[in-house]
């Protein structure tokens, strides 16, 4: 093949922007309305029963107080009337009986609570888990990465996150929070009637309109300092990762080691004050003047019943006094937080549209996913029977992380003709490891194209493509699990066993695994029993494993991304004279034509691929195989020489070292 080098072509027109989002065009009700609607049709999801159940009992549990007051006026009324000179017959019996159930509703209120209490924890952990699966729908979906790199996604993911992990309210006890607020709500209404009816209805509708104005104050100020605490999601974010590295035993080491320790202490310090400070001040303004001036409209309405009650206390008995003196604390219990339900609606309900937030923008088909939802779960012979095959081709591909990041790739070209090795080489940010997220779908060209086999990647199901690829990337997962399930990834069946053990062989790995006590079942942690910690060349074998395994699986196209960062220098060596030479994954590929894409940064290494291709600045500047290239003398010879120059001063010298073509490079004291 003949070696090229590229020049590149002018850069593109900046890619045509977004529209701006339309203006929402809900109204202010609708608006305020939505969530609690939307919390309200979760509770379907804790069982109707459970839900009509607890309902009543939250209700019981709000009309008995207004049964203690009626009965306890009642108490009062028959005092008089069962002792000394005024005492009627019968009065005392009916004392006895009046006051034996108002103990009886006192106690039965004590009795009930912590069951309500039960119940409601019972409805929100059942709609929580609900609204978990919904979370690990979202986050499991095949959007695009580019989504899941987003700040702004990251930040609702980081708050829909939280209400999980009990460090907010959760939408769960939103729900559940609901019920017992229904019933402080039919307390004031019921509390309202008895001073109607016993005193006037002019009393009555006095009491309600102060604590519905009590309520309003309440909890606008709880919604208006909710939209302090959304704005400061960012922050949030960021305050919640420095703690969390403070409590990471990995990060710790490293920060103990340098003598850190007192930064991460001051970092955590100035984090947690930029998001308190806010908080703090937004706390002030929206609650303590605020609460200072219902507190006087609490003071002004109270007194403007009081005023009622004194005026007709003369044509009030005992009973009417009783009654609507206690009557009238209910209303002014409005005026502070309701413990069982207002943090919960607040901070559960934000939570909820936290996670819509979320699955608006990462579940297939929701808009602003522009993704097609795919057929298939991994390796399924369904996704891998509509494989496309063909030659793969990047043509004048352009690409950014984002409109304001610089161009990764400008203008890149690159054939990948199947059942061949291709290596891609260069040095460090010229946007090798970008390139072969494109070819996972991972990301979309900003301009130019993908096609396999003369289809546009675009137009394929993310999920569909992907299971034809088998791919490791330099910052591989590892997983606190078995060596097995780190290799498989799923539930292995007895044929996979075969599959697994050839994949941890042609790795190299089942040496790694010979030395574990429970072989293949090993945990891949010291934090099990009997689980061992790898070293990061053997982990590197693992990650090959995996790649290897769904080789056999039935994918067919392998991409290694710096594989052999972590071995050694000699399994380095061995590693590409395996890998890249024909016929390299046979043994797990059972004879399919496998094209496999290497990556590295290490010129020296890749001579035994087929084809090798020399990125820079995001595109193509030299391609061919080892030879060729040496030829030319451009830049692969030039940086071969230079790493190769470096091994033969350790002693080590590749077997082509007398270079021929390079003349400037030899003459510069290279090989002789
Ligand atoms: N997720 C990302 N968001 C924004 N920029 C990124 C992202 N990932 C990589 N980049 C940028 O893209 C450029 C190319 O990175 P890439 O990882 O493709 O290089 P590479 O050739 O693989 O380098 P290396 O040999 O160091 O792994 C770098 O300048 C990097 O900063």
């Amino acid at each position: 093949m003949p070696t090229t080098t590229r020049e590149p072509s002018a850069p593109p027109a900046p890619a045509p922007r977004a529209p701006a989002p339309r203006p929402a065009t809900w109204g202010a009700l609708a608006r305020r309305a939505g969530p609690w609607l939307r919390g309200w049709a979760l509770l379907r999801h804790a069982g109707a029963g459970l839900v009509a159940g607890t309902s009543v009992l939250c209700l019981a549990l709000s009309l008995l107080p207004l049964a203690t007051i009626v009965l306890l006026g009642r108490v009062l009324y028959l005092v008089p009337h069962s002792f000394g000179r005024e005492a009627v017959a019968g009065a005392w019996e009916q004392l006895l009986l009046v006051l034996t159930l108002a103990i009886g509703a006192l106690v039965a209120q004590q009795v009930v609570a912590p069951l309500q209490a039960g119940l409601l924890e019972t409805i929100g952990r059942r709609v929580d888990r609900h609204c978990v699966g919904r979370v690990l729908r979202a986050t499991t979906s095949h959007a695009p990465l580019s989504l899941l790199e987003d700040p702004d996604v990251l930040g609702i993911l980081a708050d829909a996150r939280a209400a999980f992990d009990r460090q907010s309210r959760s939408p769960g006890e939103a729900a559940a929070a609901m019920l017992p607020l229904v019933g402080r709500y039919a307390q004031v209404v019921g509390a309202s009637i008895l001073v109607a009816v016993v005193v006037s209805p002019v009393a009555g509708v006095l009491l309600l309109g102060t604590a519905l104005a009590l309520r309003a104050g309440v909890r606008g100020g709880m919604s208006r300092f909710g939209a302090i605490w959304d704005g400061l999601t960012a922050q949030r974010r960021r305050t919640g990762y420095v703690r969390q590295l403070a409590i990471t035993p990995d990060i710790t080491k490293e920060v103990r080691v340098l003598g850190l320790l007192p930064w991460l202490r001051e970092r955590l310090r100035t984090e947690s004050l930029a998001q308190l400070r806010p908080e703090w001040a937004g706390r002030r303004r929206v609650f303590f003047l605020p609460f200072v001036g219902y507190g006087l409209l609490g003071l002004v309405g109270g007194s403007a019943v009081l005023a009622v009650v004194v005026l007709d206390a003369q044509d009030l008995d005992l009973f009417a006094l009783g009654v609507a003196l206690q009557a009238m604390m209910v209303p002014m219990r409005f005026g502070v937080h309701f413990p069982e339900s207002d943090l919960q609606t607040q901070y559960g309900l934000q939570s909820l549209e936290s996670l819509r937030r979320l699955e608006a923008h990462l579940v297939p088909g929701a808009p602003g996913t522009g993704e097609p939802a795919g057929t298939g779960g991994p390796g399924t012979s369904e996704a891998l029977a509509h494989a496309p095959t063909g030659v793969v081709r990047f043509e004048d591909v352009w690409f950014r992380y984002s409109a304001s990041s610089p161009w990764v790739l400008q203008g890149l070209d690159l054939t990948l003709e199947p059942g061949t090795s291709t290596a891609i080489v260069g040095l460090n940010g010229a946007g090798k490891t970008t390139t072969i997220k494109l070819l996972a779908r991972l990301y979309t060209p900003t301009r130019g194209r993908i096609t396999v086999g003369g289809v546009d990647l675009r137009t394929l199901p993310a999920d569909r493509w992907q299971r034809c690829l088998s791919l490791i990337f330099q910052d591989y997962a590892r997983f606190e699990l078995s060596v097995a399930d780190n290799v498989t990834l799923a539930p292995t069946s007895q044929d996979d066993q075969g599959a697994l053990d050839a994949a941890l062989r042609a790795a190299g790995a089942h040496l790694v695994v010979d030395g574990l006590d429970d072989g293949p079942s090993t945990v891949l942690s010291g934090g099990y029993a009997k689980g061992r910690d790898l070293s990061g060349g053997q982990w590197q074998r693992v990650a090959l494993a995996r790649a290897l395994f769904q080789i056999a699986r039935g994918a067919q196209i392998l991409v290694l991304d710096e594989p052999t960062a972590q071995l050694d220098v000699t399994a380095e060596a061995e590693f590409f004279e395996r890998f890249l030479a024909p016929g390299a994954v046979d043994a797990v590929a059972d004879g399919r034509p496998i094209t496999s894409v290497v990556i590295s940064h290490r010129f020296s290494t890749v001579r035994p691929a087929d084809h090798i291709v020399v990125v820079e600045h995001g595109r193509v500047v030299e391609e061919g195989n080892h030879d060729e290239l040496l030829a030319v003398g451009g830049r692969y010879a030039e940086l071969f020489v230079l790493q190769a120059r470096r091994f033969r001063a350790d002693g080590d010298p590749p077997a082509d070292a007398p270079v021929v073509g390079i003349p400037d490079v030899i003459d510069a004291g290279g090989f002789s």
